[in-house]
């Protein structure tokens, strides 16, 4: 079949992508259309058992996933997509049908089976059409799907695990992701790559160009030549297609001559608006002016958290948009309209009798909730945001802005800017114990470190991480140990509970004060924040501290030695720079580091989200 740039075609529709995957996101961007994502909230558990081939599976469950996205913007009064487009990628081996891995054991399972073996990849696409008459949902349903061999090298049990401990294998089908570092397990691949990462885009075009280019009268006479093109499953409405070509032909009504009579008049219209639209258009900007609006999103975000707009929909809802703007003193026109943009951004949920948190607001915006982060939004909306608006400067000055946000000079990082009132000290607290009581089961659970009975936990603030070491090991003794004002307010952050016994706190400075004794060191998050300098002088400390055999574990957002994937990273790159002394570093630059100061045999786990987790044991010196 003859491609044509059908991509153009969509580009004054209102295209929505019916999935979270990032992948996908990025092929259809790359391509130059231009949607809004939004993830599909179906289920993916249909009865494999019943359908005939694995491909049709992946195709019904593509279709499901856009059919509930078009329904529930229609239903939630949002104006209806034009296009919806799903995806479902899995695998299959022997006869088995492999999607994303539960956990690392799953992952485990699924890597063995493909070792050595090649396997299929299907991915089933659905491209629904909808339209919206007397307030009822009309959708038309296109589907197909691709298959792509890939075959794996035989993997030994210590690739397996590395590749999983990688953390990459979790969302992907299959448990691994060709396009980065699963590419080192793929002997062959055969077909699509693009299929295997997610989206066949390739068939996807073709698929358009069967919808929006109706065949040739000569191609339907001489079906024989054109055998790539199903007539039979080709929409076509005929006027739409000579009124301009940009909408979908219908499904056919009439037969086969007169589809085809018309259908030449609009080829000839469609391929001139073809060359119109390559001449003229270039590929509209949507990640680039998405990229632009990103900031206004987050201050949205920061603003609701600081009206405590989530708080009052979390105890009572739903709620009118001038009822809550009584309770957060705000004008009813701002508030609905930043309720809007929440409701947009998946935070609230928007229908006739009013607003109501979403379970993501539920869980981590309202101020009480156990993995609460509203500190942390408090944290980026009176600290971090002033700090960016001089980005500029730090660039330019290679030095974080505290001293202009302030418009004093700042010689201690903590003493002069975070902990300079007991306000601000309280507010950072919140914020890192946030973040920290979301990370620690993972950061706690990272290695086997049974055979420590004692750690200390280096500039550990509230002990939430301590907490959750001691949780894991109970004949563990952990020692925070952070400065004397933290100390002091790291009380009010302790639950009661078994694991309070095990949890003591030493006030002190780490860079001035001897650190207490322990067979186990930790430092999360704390070394980004420092220069070379002081990382070598608080690394020697450690390293004076330790007896042959301790452990040190730490916890960085590790950047690959390029500095070129992991956007988390490279954003907290930025961040350091604008709010302190130091920097992210890469694997490779923290495993010297620590080599140089007496650790070895370092260990890496690839947390969820952007941490990594680092064990390395001191040898004699
Ligand atoms: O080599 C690779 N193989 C597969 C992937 C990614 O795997 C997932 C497949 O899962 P699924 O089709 O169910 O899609 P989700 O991620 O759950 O998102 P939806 O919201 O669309 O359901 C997919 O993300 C592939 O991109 C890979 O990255 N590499």
């Amino acid at each position: 079949m003859v491609l044509c740039p059908v991509i153009g075609k969509l580009l004054h529709k209102r295209v929505v992508l019916a999935s979270a995957s990032p992948r996908r996101q990025e092929i259809l961007s790359n391509a130059g259309l231009r949607f809004e994502v939004v993830p599909s909230r179906f289920k993916e558990k249909l009865d494999k058992a019943s359908f005939a081939t694995p491909y049709e599976y992946a195709m019904e469950t593509a279709k499901q996933k856009a059919l509930e996205v078009a329904t529930r913007m229609h239903q939630k009064d949002l104006r209806t997509p034009d296009v919806v487009i799903g995806a479902d990628t899995i695998v299959t081996v022997g006869g088995l049908i492999l999607e994303k891995p539960v956990d690392k054991q799953d992952a485990y399972r699924m890597l063995s089976r493909l070792s050595g073996k090649e396997h299929s990849v299907f991915t089933g696409v659905a491209i629904v059409h909808c339209s919206s008459n007397d307030r009822q949902l009309h959708t038309r349903v296109s589907e197909f799907y691709e298959e792509t061999t890939v075959k794996f090298s035989e993997l030994s049990e210590e690739l397996l695990w590395e590749y999983i401990h990688s953390g990459e294998p979790m969302d992907k089908a299959g448990g691994y992701g060709i396009q980065a570092l699963g590419g080192m397990l793929v002997e062959s691949v055969h077909g699509d790559f693009l299929n295997v990462v997610g989206f066949p885009l390739n068939h996807f075009c073709k698929q358009l160009v069967e919808l929006y280019y109706p065949p040739r009268p000569e191609d339907l006479r001489q079906p024989v030549q054109h055998d790539s093109i199903p007539a039979v499953d080709t929409f076509e409405d005929l006027s739409d297609v000579e009124g301009g070509g940009s909408e979908p032909a219908q499904r056919e009504t009439g037969s086969r001559d007169e589809k085809a009579e018309v259908g030449a008049a609009g080829q000839a219209t469609a391929e001139a608006e073809c060359h119109r639209t390559r001449a003229t258009l270039p590929p509209f900007p949507t990640r680039l002016l998405e990229l632009l609006d990103g900031f206004k999103l987050s201050k949205a975000l920061l603003t609701a958290c600081k009206l405590k707009v989530f708080d009052w929909l979390k105890r009572e809802a739903p709620q009118k948009a001038p009822d809550i703007a009584s309770k957060v003193d705000a004008s009813a026109c701002g508030t609905e309209k930043l309720l809007d943009v929440c409701a947009a951004m998946g935070l609230l949920e928007k229908t006739q009798q009013g607003y109501s948190n979403t379970e993501t607001a539920n869980l981590y915006l309202a101020s009480d909730s156990e993995y609460s982060l509203h500190g942390f939004m408090l944290q980026n909306n009176d600290v971090i945001w002033n700090l960016f608006t001089y980005l500029e400067f730090a660039i330019r000055e290679g030095r974080n802005q505290h001293h202009r946000v302030l418009g004093k000079k700042v010689e201690d990082l903590f003493q002069d800017a975070y902990y300079r009132s007991p306000e601000t000290q309280l507010r950072f607290m919140q914020a890192m114990h946030g973040v920290a009581k979301l990370t620690a089961r993972q950061v706690a659970t990272a290695f086997d470190l049974s055979r420590f009975s004692s750690a200390c936990d280096v500039g550990g603030c509230t002990g939430a991480l301590a907490r959750e070491l001691a949780r894991e090991y109970p004949r563990l003794q952990v020692t925070v140990f952070d400065l004397p004002d933290v100390v002091e307010l790291a009380v009010h952050f302790q639950p009661a509970g078994p694991q309070a016994a095990q949890i003591h706190f030493a006030a002190g400075d780490f860079f001035r004060d001897p650190l207490p004794s322990a067979e186990l060191y930790v430092l999360c998050r704390i070394l980004h924040n420092w220069s070379d300098d002081k990382v070598h002088k608080l690394l020697s400390k450690v390293a004076e501290s330790c007896k042959p055999g301790a452990g040190l574990l730490l916890v960085e957002t590790l950047l690959d030695e390029e500095k070129r994937e992991a956007q988390g990273g490279l954003i907290q790159s930025l961040n350091m720079l604008v709010q302190t002394e130091g920097r992210q570093r890469s694997r490779g630059e923290y495993q010297c580091l620590l080599e140089l100061h007496g650790f070895h045999q370092v260990q890496v786990v690839h947390l969820e989200g952007v941490l990594d987790a680092m064990l390395a044991t001191r040898v004699a010196p």
